[in-house]
């Protein structure tokens, strides 16, 4: 096996290089590994960001790019390469991640799909709460962002038990929005407040942005650095609007457009640019710096397409 400082939840195999051969299987992606170490300890001494968002795009078309027989196969290999992505955040010292696994507009999707994608949520969820090292590793507190009621109620269980398993651990925080819109937090948000102006709590002359900032589902986690979404789409999706006022925004695809000629050919002199690139860091391109190396091994987060 490759040496890494990012082993995966499975310390006996490299899910991304079984479950990605037709890219991971030439000696570049053993180098992959040393570089990534070396990347990661010069990214170590740059400003690490609080709280990133990701909103986790491409997966079926990367499916469709791979011949797969079902596009629910790229959701799963978006879920193996979460897993490596949260690995190196935490890793670096990023408090709070935020993702948007599931939207309340995926619900039209086909019906297949949407019960894949439950029964992944599930199985992921009660996978947290039994045995997931990075859970251990990073005392990290699950908080389920969303309108909850929307999900069947296998998956509401299994995402309370994995909130109540986590909620005492004081490590980071994994936001996994689902089901989520930003418009739909920000309804419910103003619901609340006017409840607590009904019950006579609060007068309406009292309400105020702080208020409602209050009453969002990511109440709690610091204000969000920096949004990424990968695949090369730039629309926000209805992500975080609230959230994202001050915050840098990041198309993977954009900043790793070096790597555009041929995704399994990444030559290495490309990754030298990179390390050069990295000895004048400012917080901004220790940032877009991170999107590349997060995205180096393996292609899911960052979806070829042309
Ligand atoms: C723990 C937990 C809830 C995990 C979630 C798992 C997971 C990988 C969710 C992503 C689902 C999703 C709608 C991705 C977007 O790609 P897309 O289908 O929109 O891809 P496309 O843009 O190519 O169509």
């Amino acid at each position: 096996m490759p040496p890494s400082d990012f082993t995966d939840t499975n310390q006996n195999e490299t899910p991304s290089l079984k479950a990605a051969p037709n890219f991971l299987t030439s000696p570049v992606n053993y180098m992959s590994h040393h570089v990534q170490s070396l990347l990661l300890k010069i990214l170590k001494q740059g400003p690490i960001p609080q709280h990133l968002g990701f909103i986790m795009d491409g997966n079926r078309r990367f499916a469709r790019k791979m011949n797969y027989k079902q596009v629910v196969e790229g959701h799963f290999m978006g879920y193996d390469k979460l897993q490596e992505v949260l690995n190196i955040c935490l890793h670096l010292g990023v408090k709070v991640v935020t993702i948007y696994a599931f939207s309340i507009e995926n619900f039209k999707r086909p019906k297949e799909e949407v019960d894949t994608l439950m029964e992944l949520a599930k199985t992921k969820f009660i996978e947290l709460c039994e045995k997931s090292d990075l859970v251990n590793k990073y005392d990290l507190c699950v908080r389920i962002l969303g309108n909850i009621a929307l999900l069947p109620i296998d998956v509401q269980e299994a995402a309370k038990k994995v909130v109540d398993t986590t909620k005492h651990n004081t490590g980071s925080i994994l936001n996994i929005c689902v089901p989520y819109t930003s418009r739909d937090e920000i309804t419910s948000s103003i619901k609340s407040v006017i409840k607590s102006v009904e019950n006579g709590h609060m007068q309406i002359r009292d309400i105020n942005e702080e208020i409602i900032e209050k009453c969002l589902y990511t109440y709690g986690s610091p204000p969000l650095n920096i949004l990424i979404r990968t695949s090369g789409e730039i629309r926000l999706s209805d992500f975080l609007l609230w959230q994202i006022r001050a915050s840098h925004y990041i198309n993977t695809k954009q900043e790793l457009s070096f790597y555009d000629k041929e995704c399994d050919l990444r030559d290495i002199d490309n990754v030298n640019e990179s390390i050069v690139n990295a000895n004048q860091l400012d917080n901004n391109s220790t940032i877009k710096f991170l999107i590349c190396l997060i995205s180096f091994p393996n292609p899911t987060m960052y979806s070829p397409m042309k």
